[in-house]
């Protein structure tokens, strides 16, 4: 029950009590002021009466004995009689009679008077004979009055009339009840009067109170309680009208509830902030963005405008976070999110977000951003943010550690309407977009195009089958043999991996290896073509008794792997094989990525006598100072000069310098793609140490290898102990 009625109820309740006691109180007292008002009435108009009567009775004595004393002198019966008569006549008079001065009786009043003489013996008559005036005696019933008859002087005796009571009595009875009737009437009236008075001063009273107690209880308990409700069902205002000022329970109440709503609103706006901002950058996250582009989107489609959604992912963030620990990461985000921020000026924001500093960024998770662009008037105002963008990224970070790291970005960007007028479709426009800017080189940006969807959805295929692949064994290795141009024999074989797709049929390395290293498989698969060629040359050695080395490739992805020296020295420790029997072959642009790290990984290897070779020398930069930086201790000539040279003067003098140049520096030389007797010819003069080519030999199976082992043994140099131990010292 609510207080209001609960208090309303009590009140009423109370009222009708108090009533209730006040009536029957009112009422008994008017019961005994009734009661004794008539018995005082009573008794004062029967005293009236009995006066009133007494002085009749005494006054018509009074003239009966004056009427009677001649005749009662001359002893006149006939006017006694008559006097008597007239006075019995009278409706009161019980009886009239005269007599002696002894008390007997003269005349009765009748015509014959039968009792003349007799003697009257009652007390009354005792005393009246005594008495010299009236005398009067009351009984319940008679009033006796009696008069001494004087003539003259001389007493003659005396008159006794004898007045009845009962009219008397009834007229007190009448009166009595004439007077109850006034009586009860007028105090019914007063008292009708009395409470109704009563009853509206307390009905005032009560509305009155009720009106306080609602005023002052009820209606700032309901505030608070409904304040209560919607905070418990998620309304969190702030509280307006609550008796905060008061000084009573009430009023402390209310001040602990506002506290409380204040607290619980800055948690709940805390909390809201937290759900739609990201914790490490606080700008907006995912979902914040996503209701902006809604919001956005159905502005642009009112108004008309055009949009564009840039997706930027940062170049190499994993292999910071890999190498240089999460802590690293986070303050590499941070710095570039305020870099985003600035990189964006007031006219590029869109009007669309509650905050409007961060209304066109957000954070979407990991070391992905996106900015949204609306109203969007040409191309060129797309393009000078990307750039800006770009140029930020670009700049080198100075770490809280003293490290400076550089990174890049790549951006991806759609259009709406142009592109899609779908959140999510735009969204995946933008990230299919990044993913093409970042295969065209990094820090880079690239506008959305259809034929990207049949690219990523290309890419996508060729990444799950290559998982697949992986599990289920259909990748293989082939050995290219590499031959000594001094003795023709065979010094190494070169592990290249094949894939023959069930569906698809063969894929090319070039086509696949990106992909491993895009998605990280590049480290388990990278692993297991290493462990895969060392127990490939233990067999040679120990089956086929041949000593030969084995080149693998390693992707500069793979040495963002701090493991990788530690990983592969315990492959050529489980196979019994000496450092030397591997050698890696890496590009230049693999070493570009992470120098410092690339360059500790290697020396690393190299403690472990593993031999190290630049690939494709030729192609990038070629620098002397990479080679020594990397420990390396011999060059690859790219197959891409070896061919030219025949024909092009250039490539010719290309690859002349690159071997006169390792041999100054003391390295070793192969090269490869050599597909003619007249290149091999040429090689061997210019001086170059190892020759790999079609022309001598394809990458072939190792089996094929094995069996060319027995066929042309003496191509192969024999595997004995002393090779071991020669190597070992
Ligand atoms: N035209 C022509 N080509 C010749 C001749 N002799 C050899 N080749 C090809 O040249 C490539 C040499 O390997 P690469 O430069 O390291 O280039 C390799 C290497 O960078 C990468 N790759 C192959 N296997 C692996 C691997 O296990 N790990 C890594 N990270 N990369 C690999 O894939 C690239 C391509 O490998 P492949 O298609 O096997 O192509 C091989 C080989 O088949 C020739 O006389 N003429």
């Amino acid at each position: 029950m609510k207080l209001q009625t609960r208090y309303s109820l009590l009140l009423t309740g109370m009222i009708l009590s108090v009533l209730v006691v006040l009536g029957t109180l009112l009422f008994i007292q008017f019961r005994i002021t009734l009661k004794n008002g008539l018995d005082s009435s009573s008794q004062i108009l029967e005293a009236n009466l009995d006066k009133q009567l007494e002085r009749n009775g005494t006054n018509l004595n009074h003239v009966l004995a004056i009427n009677l004393a001649n005749p009662v002198y001359s002893f006149d019966t006939e006017e006694m009689y008559h006097q008597l008569q007239s006075v019995l006549s009278l409706p009161s008079v019980e009886y009239a009679i005269i007599y002696d001065n002894n008390g007997a009786l003269i005349h009765e009043g009748e015509e014959e008077i039968s009792r003349y003489g007799e003697l009257l013996t009652d007390p009354f008559m005792t005393n009246a004979l005594k008495a010299e005036d009236y005398l009067t005696q009351k009984s319940d019933s008679i009033l006796d009055v009696s008069h001494p008859l004087f003539i003259g002087s001389q007493q003659l005796g005396g008159v006794r009339v004898g007045l009845s009571l009962t009219e008397n009595k009834q007229d007190i009875q009448t009166m009595g009840e004439e007077l109850r009737h006034v009586f009860e009437q007028g105090i019914s009236e007063n008292l009708l009067l009395f409470g109704s008075t009563i009853l509206l001063i307390v009905g005032l009273f009560g509305v009155v109170l009720a009106t306080t107690i609602s005023r002052n209880i009820t209606r700032p308990i309901k505030l608070l309680a409904e304040y209560a409700n919607n905070v418990s069902s998620g309304k969190i205002n702030y509280p307006v009208g609550l008796p905060n000022d008061r000084r009573d329970e009430l009023g402390e109440l209310s001040r602990s509830i506002v506290k409380m709503i204040i607290g619980l609103k800055e948690i709940n706006d805390r909390a809201r902030h937290q759900a739609k901002h990201d914790q490490l950058t606080n700008i907006p996250n995912r979902t914040l963005f996503n209701e902006y582009l809604e919001t956005a989107l159905a502005n642009a489609e009112q108004k008309e405008h055009e949009m564009a959604i840039l997706f930027i992912d940062l170049d190499d963030f994993k292999r910071i976070n890999d190498t240089l620990g999460h802590a690293a990461g986070d303050e590499l985000l941070q710095q570039f999110s305020k870099r985003l921020s600035s990189s964006l000026r007031a006219h590029d924001f869109m009007g669309v977000g509650h905050d409007e500093t961060y209304a066109g960024i957000a954070r979407l998770g990991g070391d992905e951003f996106t900015v949204l662009l609306d109203n969007i008037s040409s191309d060129e105002n797309i393009i000078r943010v990307a750039d800006r963008i770009l140029s930020k990224a670009q700049q080198p970070f100075s770490l809280s550690s003293g490290q400076e790291i550089v990174v890049g970005a790549s951006i991806g960007i759609t259009m709406y309407p142009k592109d899609g007028t779908e959140k999510n479709q735009l969204l995946s426009n933008a990230d299919i977009a990044m993913y093409s800017a970042k295969s065209r080189g990094k820090n880079n940006f690239a506008f959305f195009t259809s034929s990207m969807n049949t690219e990523v959805q290309n890419r996508l295929e060729l990444e799950n089958d290559l998982r697949s692949a992986m599990e289920n064994k259909q990748l293989k290795l082939y050995y290219q043999p590499l031959f000594s141009s001094l003795d023709n024999r065979v010094v190494g074989a070169e592990a290249l991996l094949r894939w023959q797709h069930p569906k698809k049929g063969f894929i090319s390395p070039d086509a696949f290896i990106p992909v491993a290293e895009q998605t990280g498989l590049i480290h388990t698969l990278g692993e297991w073509v290493i462990e895969t060629a060392c127990e490939q040359v233990k067999r040679w050695q120990q089956h086929s008794r041949v000593d030969l080395y084995c080149a693998v490739n390693i992707s500069g992805v793979q040495l963002l792997n701090r493991n990788l020296p530690e990983n592969i020295k315990a492959i050529t420790d489980r196979h019994q094989l000496t450092a030397g029997n591997l050698h890696i072959e890496l590009t230049e642009t693999a070493l570009l990525t992470n120098e410092e790290d690339a360059s500790n990984i290697l020396e690393e290897l190299h403690a472990q006598g593993i031999d190290i070779w630049m690939d494709d020398f030729g192609t990038g930069y070629s620098s002397l100072s990479f080679l020594k930086k990397f420990c390396a201790q011999g060059v690859k000539v790219d197959k891409s000069f070896i061919h030219d040279m025949e024909t092009d003067e250039d490539s010719r003098g290309i690859v002349k310098a690159v071997i006169a140049m390792a041999k100054s520096l003391n390295l070793r030389i192969t090269a490869e793609g050599l597909e003619t007797a007249s290149q091999v010819e040429q090689l061997r003069e210019y001086g170059c140490d190892n020759l790999q080519g079609y022309y001598l030999a394809r990458p072939m199976p190792a089996e094929q290898l094995s069996e060319m082992m027995i066929r042309l043994p003496e191509l192969f140099k024999p595997f004995n102990t002393n090779s071991v131990s020669e190597k070992a010292s």
